[in-house]
């Protein structure tokens, strides 16, 4: 039996966010410490939103390109359980805070554009605790602009794979089929939970768990 896929809700910004999300069942929330975001949070903010996730349910802290310092104040002030390089972070850079972390791969963006290139770029990260594939946009992320699956075959396939996340403009209605099509461990979701960018909706976390766990 397949284990069930696991959900990660991010960009939460208020305390009732956190709130909807643990209490849809959500696996992991994500706090965006990144200032460019509609979603940005400061680490004052970030410090409350921390606190009122509970037990069991994983905080992530996501950043873009962030300098060293501040991703360590993160940890040190923050204790989340995984980070998310949502930029262009080295393999060294991310392993030097010795702390679980997650790599996002931008597919479709130049050399991230074939399956060949895609599993080669991934490959330089293995001591990843998850790979993330989100879609190529303009800015880093939280576009709600779906990935071409079809360019993950190779990851799919290959041995040394590591866990799959799949994220990129995962609706409620969409996510179901996404999940069949590539069998992630978990899925990703920011703009498609929003009335408005920065803006969660409980009713649309709600359905977007259902969905999920529906399968
Ligand atoms: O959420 C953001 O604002 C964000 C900003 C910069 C980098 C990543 C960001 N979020 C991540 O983007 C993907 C896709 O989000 P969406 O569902 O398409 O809106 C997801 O992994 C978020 O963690």
């Amino acid at each position: 039996m397949q284990a069930r896929t696991r959900v990660k809700i991010c960009g939460l910004t208020r305390l009732e966010d956190i709130h909807a999300a643990v209490q849809a069942g959500a696996d992991a929330v994500g706090l965006v410490l990144y200032a460019k975001s509609a979603r940005a949070v400061s680490l004052q903010q970030a410090r409350l939103l921390r606190a009122a996730v509970p037990a069991f349910v994983n905080a992530v802290t996501l950043f873009v390109n962030a300098p060293e310092h501040e991703v360590q104040e993160a940890i040190d002030q923050l204790r989340p359980e995984l980070l998310q390089f949502h930029g262009d972070e080295s393999p060294q850079y991310c392993e030097s805070f010795n702390h679980r972390y997650m790599r996002a791969f931008r597919v479709g963006a130049p050399g991230l554009d074939t399956p060949e290139g895609l599993l080669q770029a991934c490959r330089r990260y293995q001591s990843a605790s998850a790979w993330l594939f989100d879609s190529y946009s303009e800015g880093y992320g939280g576009s709600g602009r779906r990935l071409d699956p079809s360019l993950l075959r190779l990851v799919q396939e290959a041995g040394d794979s590591r866990p799959m996340v799949l994220s990129g403009g995962l609706l409620p209605d969409t996510v179901a089929a996404a999940i069949m099509a590539t069998r992630p461990y978990a899925v990703d979701v920011s703009s498609g939970v929003e009335a408005a960018p920065g803006d969660k909706c409980p009713q649309k976390i709600r359905q977007f768990l259902a969905a999920v766990r529906g399968l």
